[in-house]
């Protein structure tokens, strides 16, 4: 499988790592309009490394294209004649449909919408996909492979706004509540080295929980909430303080964002 990835920023860049790592390409390129810190990507013999967008398309199957919103338009234009109908262009562009890429491209193209997140670098990304007419033939390649980086769900179009927030700007959130946890570990005496351990750790066996049982998460924290006890002490504080409707506004706010920004792109 050749992969060409357009656009090696932090997104591209991720993706290429969690390519190298699960050797989900026979060859790879990654592109870039300033390469210098991304050169070291060729020491993997497989990988190439170029300016030139045109090279890559011209040697790649399968194309990942993961540049800013504003710079994919012309970015599409520019490589309209190269792109044939086997390839498989996979889009992460926040906010910007299947039927703007085709109004660019045309209908004969494999179009594929995916939204990875940053854990793809460790083979841990939740990543949503969909597909135009002519690109629902080559979604199982797609799954096939977001699967080997991580776990991987097909969406429809529609929900792709909503998929970017929860599961790609997700990332972020789920940080900045470890960060917190840290920050309490570190008040309550840990250093912040060991802090960040414990909270890492607890926050990875508490979606390991979710995902090998199936249960919901109000299941699990039954288990823990001794009555009278300290955990559901905690929990009745944290709520007082609007940590679940913080969470959700938040969660609303950036789907928002999106939106605001998809008008500005029309
Ligand atoms: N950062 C993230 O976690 C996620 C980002 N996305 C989407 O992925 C896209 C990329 O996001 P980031 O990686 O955060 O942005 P970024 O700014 O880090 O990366 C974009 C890269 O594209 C390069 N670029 C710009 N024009 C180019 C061109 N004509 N040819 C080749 N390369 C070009 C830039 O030099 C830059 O390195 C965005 O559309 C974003 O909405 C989607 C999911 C997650
Ligand atoms: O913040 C952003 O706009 C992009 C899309 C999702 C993650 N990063």
């Amino acid at each position: 499988m050749k992969i060409a990835i357009i656009g090696a920023g932090n997104l591209g860049l991720s993706i290429a790592k969690g390519i190298l790592k699960s050797n989900g390409a026979t060859k790879m390129y990654l592109t870039k309009r300033n390469i210098t810190d991304i050169e070291h990507f060729e020491k993997y013999g497989n990988v190439t490394v170029t300016t030139d967008n045109k090279e890559a398309v011209k040697n790649s199957d399968i194309l990942i294209f993961a540049v800013q919103p504003l710079h994919i338009a012309q970015l599409l234009t520019d490589l309209k004649d190269l792109l044939t109908e086997n390839h498989v262009i996979i889009s992460t562009i926040t906010g910007y449909s299947i039927e703007k890429m085709e109004n660019i491209l045309g209908k004969d193209h494999n179009i594929i919408r995916s939204m990875p997140n940053t854990a793809i670098s460790v083979g841990k990304s939740m990543t949503c996909i969909c597909a135009n007419g002519k690109g629902k033939k080559r979604i199982e390649l797609a799954k096939a492979i977001f699967n080997r980086m991580g776990h991987s769900m097909e969406i429809p179009e529609v929900q792709m706004q909503a998929a970017t927030v929860i599961c790609a700007s997700g990332i972020a959130f789920w940080m900045r509540l470890i960060r917190a946890t840290t920050q309490g570990a570190i008040q309550l005496g840990f250093d912040a080295k060991e802090a960040q351990e414990l909270a890492m750790h607890t926050c990875d066996g508490a979606a390991g929980l979710l995902i090998a049982s199936g249960n919901h998460p109000e299941e699990e924290i039954d288990k823990v909430t001794t009555p009278m006890g300290c955990t559901i002490q905690g929990l009745n504080e944290m709520e007082h303080h609007g940590l679940s409707s913080s969470l959700i506004q938040g969660i609303v706010a950036s789907f928002d964002k999106i939106s605001e920004f998809k008008k500005d792109n029309q």
